[in-house]
């Protein structure tokens, strides 16, 4: 089967794949894979194979925003696809959880547009409870603060005229929000395939902690080194 979007043969996708919205991180994963290779680039879905202690793996970049990334979680499990990662970065929503910490998604809440156009309102967004236990047991043999809990999608990044939804759901408990979760979980469920995601944390996006926005710090390099490795762990545990 040809994958049109992903522009690639079905035939060579592996069943556990890592996805993430940076193409660059993409070919970053696959530099610890062995015999990696591009098995195709189109638009922003880079797809890299290769094999991670002997399992046979992939890692796909989804680009920014929900309906550019469903289309390839759509694409990746009509492939064949069973088991998916999100590698991610978010904003901070608690004080507790800092810049350069891991955040662990159990569930999102669904303010992005995508999953609210494929099912009803009120289905939730949970992650699958196995590969997000595989998450949390290999995050906790680092010494790094790795946290777990529910994360916000939502597809606006700067503020327009109505304001952002930050404070209600800092007050509900809410973790950290980032662009995408909610569709891969939702996604997952209708599909019926695993999804998990874990998250770096690039700084705080309430407006009463805010401080600039910069993903590219040498504490983000070292928070999505480490997210990196857990997820391929995760993935590749027997
Ligand atoms: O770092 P990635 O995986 O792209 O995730 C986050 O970063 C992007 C915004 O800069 C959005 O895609 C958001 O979900
Ligand atoms: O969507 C995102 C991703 C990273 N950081 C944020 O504040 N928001």
């Amino acid at each position: 089967m040809f994958l049109p979007n992903l522009k690639l043969d079905a035939k060579d996708l592996p069943e556990k794949v890592i996805v993430c919205g940076d193409p660059d991180r993409a070919k970053l994963v696959a530099e610890d894979l062995e015999d990696a290779k591009l098995l195709g680039q189109n638009r922003e879905y880079h797809t890299y194979v290769g094999y991670y202690h002997g399992a046979y793996i992939g890692v796909v970049s989804h680009g920014v925003g929900s309906p550019g990334a469903a289309v390839c979680f759509e694409q990746l499990i009509q492939g064949g696809v069973k088991e998916i990662i999100r590698v991610g970065t978010a904003g901070s929503y608690q004080k507790e959880i800092e810049p350069g910490s891991l955040v662990i998604s159990t569930a999102a809440v669904r303010r992005d547009g995508l999953s609210s156009q494929i099912v009803p309102e009120g289905f939730p967004a949970v992650a699958d409870l196995i590969l997000t236990g595989r998450l949390i047991e290999q995050s906790e043999s680092h010494s790094v603060a790795i946290h777990h809990g529910i994360t916000l999608t939502l597809d606006v990044f700067y503020q327009g005229a109505i304001a952002f939804p930050h404070s209600q759901y800092q007050a509900a408990g809410v973790l950290a929000v980032e662009m995408e979760i909610a569709s891969l979980f939702t996604i997952a469920s209708l599909r019926g395939v695993r999804a998990a995601a874990i998250v770096a944390i690039d700084g705080y996006a309430d407006a009463d902690l805010a401080e600039d926005y910069d993903p590219h710090t040498d504490q983000m390099k070292r928070a999505i080194e480490l997210e990196k490795e857990i997820a391929l762990e995760a993935l590749t545990k027997k």
